[in-house]
């Protein structure tokens, strides 16, 4: 039998891998989930065997059944074979005590790469012939950078994405402004990352949108909403396990932690996903920056919207509505979607929900939380570079003294903290943590980085300092509908898409 999707707020949704990439989020506002999860036991002896993409084909065979073993072998090959400056795709890097797993050898050097190399090729062959796709992206400046780099100029699809403005770092948005496609569209809002999501999320189930896109033009996420996005990133957690054997730092069988910088919490629930399928995990901790939603939800089981919303030196992380803990409430409430759907309710009508007892100490047997204001952001780039010589971006600081308070806990099994992008990606908060200060001009501030520490600048951050940028409408969050409606009009008006 087919493994069949549902939704996490409605049961009676039955569907299929291929068209739930295709849709990417349920029309009853939920996200599609794969029920029982740990009846899909991955074999931990032959996974270890493989590569990255051997490893990868694997995974995607069990979660994603309706593609066949060659469509699976083909777009591992698309995404993989000749985008990351490494074979080993997401290496690990030992620091002192502690791993940090590099995520951003991809082409825009952060970990969204490994999804959005690959959800483009998964789409391309669950695509009908007939069929047209808009992939839309909401994102605090990583998810729209990787998602354009992999959607652009494919058959068949577009892609818009919304950004906040103001809301993300310089090098992020002339990453996006830079990249030329003939099917690439980019607008800010005047908002904030939660706006633009939101906003998204509406127009998928907008009637109206619906109507004047037509019946041949659907539309599609490239957010960790999306299923095809988030699978992909369950195949570092064992590629870590994995170098960690090579390195006889464990053996196999052995259990491990990890620490990961947390936003829409699509990464840190694909190590949860990862464990259900068998990889010993013993904790995985979350990192919040001063948008620390889930580190009070961990108190006392209320998760709480209406508070301040703090811009950050680690913007990608600067949000208040974690998508993806929706698919967490639904496994941890035993796949009970009525519930889900509850709690939604009541987050979108008043802001907050609560969970039961029940529930949050389930949610605590797997995972830790805490959260670094910017001051420990700071300091834990000048700690970590001042005292091993390795240089982290912001996010991967927002992890740092939150696993280290883990670590007094527990020394013994051995931790990974998940790096999620190239540090000259945020190279004002970088030089202010090591240098004490950084220049106006981008360029300058990341010559003098790498004059300091000789850390290689990664060549598409460099490719973009020479050409020309875009100019991207600032718009209303109500007028992103008629921008998605437009764009679909222009994307798909010749025959060649
Ligand atoms: N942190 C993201 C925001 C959205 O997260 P996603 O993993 O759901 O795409 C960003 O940098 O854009």
């Amino acid at each position: 039998m087919e493994t069949q999707y549902t939704s996490t707020r409605n049961s009676n949704v039955h569907i299929n891998t291929k068209e739930a990439i295709v849709k990417g989020f349920s029309d009853d506002n939920g996200l599609f989930v794969l029920p029982h999860l740990s009846d899909h036991k991955i074999n931990l002896g032959s996974i270890m065997k493989q590569d990255y993409q051997g490893m990868a084909a694997i995974i995607l065979q069990k979660l994603l059944p309706d593609f066949s073993a060659t469509e699976i072998k083909q777009c591992l090959h698309d995404a993989y074979d000749h985008s990351f400056d490494t074979k080993k795709i997401t290496p690990l890097v030992q620091v002192d005590n502690f791993h940090v797993l590099e995520l951003f050898h991809g082409p825009t050097s952060a970990f969204k790469d490994v999804g959005l190399q690959l959800l483009p090729q998964l789409m391309k062959h669950a695509l009908k012939p007939e069929q047209r796709v808009m992939i839309l992206a909401a994102t605090s400046g990583d998810t729209g950078t990787a998602a354009l780099a992999g959607f652009k100029n494919t058959k068949q699809m577009g892609i818009t994405v919304f950004y906040p403005h103001g809301g993300v770092s310089p090098i992020q948005q002339q990453q996006m402004l830079t990249t030329k496609g003939n099917n690439t569209n980019v607008a800010s809002i005047k908002g904030n990352f939660d706006d633009a999501q939101t906003n998204v999320k509406k127009i998928f189930n907008n009637q109206n949108v619906k109507k004047q896109i037509g019946k041949h033009v659907s539309l599609s996420s490239a957010n960790s909403i999306n299923i095809g996005r988030l699978i992909p990133q369950i195949v570092y957690y064992f590629s870590a396990y994995q170098q960690l054997i090579q390195s006889h730092q464990i053996q196999i069988g052995d259990q491990i932690n990890f620490t990961v910088p947390t936003g829409n919490f699509g990464d840190i629930l694909a190590g949860y996903y990862a464990k259900k399928l068998g990889l010993p995990i013993k904790k995985l901790v979350i990192a919040c920056n001063a948008n620390n939603v889930l580190a009070d939800f961990f108190h006392d089981g209320v998760y709480n919207r209406n508070r301040k919303f703090y811009k950050t030196v680690a913007p990608s992380m600067d949000i208040q509505v974690s998508s993806n803990f929706e698919r967490l409430l639904y496994y941890k409430s035993g796949e009970n979607a009525e519930y889900v759907k509850q709690l939604m309710d009541d987050l979108s009508t008043n802001g907050q929900y609560r969970v039961s007892k029940d529930v949050l100490n389930r949610i605590k047997q797997d995972f830790s939380c805490g959260f670094s204001d910017d001051r420990a952001i700071e300091d834990s780039i000048k700690t970590v570079y001042q005292k091993y010589h390795y240089l982290m971006d912001p996010h991967t600081a927002a992890g740092y003294q939150v696993m280290r308070k883990i670590q007094k806990q527990d020394s013994k099994t051995p931790m990974i903290l998940l790096s999620t992008a190239s540090p000259y990606k945020f190279v004002s908060a970088v030089s202010d943590a090591i240098l004490g200060h950084h220049d106006q001009s981008v360029i300058q501030t990341t010559k003098n980085i790498y004059n300091t520490t000789k850390v290689k600048i990664p060549n598409n951050l460099t490719d973009i300092w020479d050409l020309p940028i875009a100019k991207s409408p600032v718009i209303e969050p109500n007028a992103m509908s008629s921008f998605v409606v437009q764009k679909v009009s222009e994307v798909f008006s010749n025959d060649q898409n």
